[in-house]
């Protein structure tokens, strides 16, 4: 069975970003595909990991209207990589998490995106569509409207919430899309595979 390698290399400050990496990672997982999932502050010892994945998956939260400052120490880790292009024509996809709904995650996402085209990596976009019918227009799949990465409102509270169950139904898709793009890039033919119709 040919399989392909996933990699998610997230950084967190209280858990939100983590929650999310963990699902995508476990919806990510199937007999088709081998996962990784990598806290920036381990990544030094994991590079190997990354190095060796078809599609690399990045995620942070926004801090200040963009990337947080442990997702940056993480990209300018990469700066070698970058001078001899390894990543070049891996694919890549990302995901951020903040506690305002809109809270000027597009700013993160271009930034992750504009991170992956320096190393000449190819962009996987979120591909969900959202709904526009009664109540799932706000509770359902892509509520944010998103288009180029992955966007999670986080439940900021004294203890760590559960992520709203429209991020989760969303995040879930987003996985599946990852894994479809990830196969289709890979020209890897699965009979009878069911590819997302989101
Ligand atoms: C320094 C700092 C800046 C933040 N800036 C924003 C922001 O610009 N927009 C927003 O919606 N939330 C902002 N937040 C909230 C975080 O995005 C939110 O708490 C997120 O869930 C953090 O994810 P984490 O738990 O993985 O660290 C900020 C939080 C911190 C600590």
């Amino acid at each position: 069975m040919q399989q392909v390698i996933i990699s998610v290399v997230y950084h967190t400050g209280q858990g939100h970003t983590k929650q999310i990496a963990e699902i995508l990672a476990e919806n990510l997982q199937s007999e088709f595909s081998r996962v990784h999932l990598i806290n920036v502050d381990e990544v030094k010892e994991q590079f190997d990991l990354l190095h060796e994945s078809d599609t690399i998956v990045f995620g942070c939260p926004t801090y200040f209207g963009d990337i947080s400052a442990g997702f940056k120490q993480f990209m300018e880790l990469t700066g070698g990589f970058w001078y001899s292009q390894v990543w070049k024509d891996k694919l890549a996809a990302a995901f951020t998490v903040s506690s305002s709904r809109c809270g000027d995650k597009l700013n993160t996402l271009i930034s992750l995106a504009l991170f992956a085209a320096q190393h000449s990596m190819q962009w996987i976009s979120q591909g969900i569509m959202p709904r526009y019918c009664s109540n799932e227009q706000t509770e359902g799949q892509n509520r944010h409207g998103s288009y180029l990465g992955l966007m999670i409102q986080s439940d900021n509270a004294r203890e760590l919430n559960p992520p709203h169950p429209g991020d989760i139904l969303t995040t879930e898709l987003f996985a599946k899309r990852i894994l479809d793009v990830t196969l289709k890039f890979k020209n890897i033919k699965i009979y009878n595979y069911e590819q997302s119709t989101n």
